[in-house]
């Protein structure tokens, strides 16, 4: 990783601690995989509980995809502050588009297009393992964020 991407291993903790405390986050049993500046890898295991019932398929609500590009997106964005554990952000828009039915453990990856002073954006891929036994793409995502600096 080179000095454009490094973000201190602390951050990952950070951000683990505030999904532990925060009662939906801590629910789903999210974890983040990699960080780093302006990049994020997060998961979500299968479980039952997320599953659309009498779903043919077992198909995962499609509400968890979304809340994995929402959370991805705004950690992914906070990577790129000066200092990440400063600031804060609110999400303005977020469109998800469904590819196909996610039945198994969930992965999002997040990936900053663009910050301005006071906006960000960011494109999101969420994908599981398919019945079939390959790591497929089941959402895309697309947000922009108000950021606000901690000068603000
Ligand atoms: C704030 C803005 C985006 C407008 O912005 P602008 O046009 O630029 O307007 P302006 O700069 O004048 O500020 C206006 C007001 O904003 C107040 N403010 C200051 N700091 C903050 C702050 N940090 N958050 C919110 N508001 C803040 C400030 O005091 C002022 O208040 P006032 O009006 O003077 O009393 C507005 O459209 C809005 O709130 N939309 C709803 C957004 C929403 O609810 N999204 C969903 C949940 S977000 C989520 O869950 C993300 C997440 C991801 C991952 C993990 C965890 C979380």
């Amino acid at each position: 990783m080179d000095d454009d991407t490094h973000i201190d291993a602390d951050h990952v903790d950070i951000l683990q601690t505030f999904i532990e405390s925060h009662g939906f986050l801590s629910w789903l049993d999210l974890t983040v995989e990699e960080l780093e500046r302006g990049r994020i890898v997060m998961s979500v295991p299968y479980d039952e509980k997320l599953v659309n019932p009498g779903s043919p398929v077992g198909s995962i609500h499609g509400g968890i995809a979304a809340t994995l590009v929402d959370t991805a997106s705004g950690f992914a964005l906070r990577s790129t502050f000066d200092d990440p554990t400063t600031g804060s952000l609110a999400t303005t828009d977020l469109n998800v588009t469904y590819l196909r039915p996610a039945t198994n453990d969930l992965r999002v990856e997040a990936e900053v297009l663009r910050t301005g002073g006071s906006m960000g954006y960011t494109d999101t891929l969420v994908s599981s393992v398919a019945p079939d036994g390959e790591e497929k793409d089941v959402a895309v995502g697309r947000t922009s964020y108000r950021l606000f600096h901690d000068s603000e």
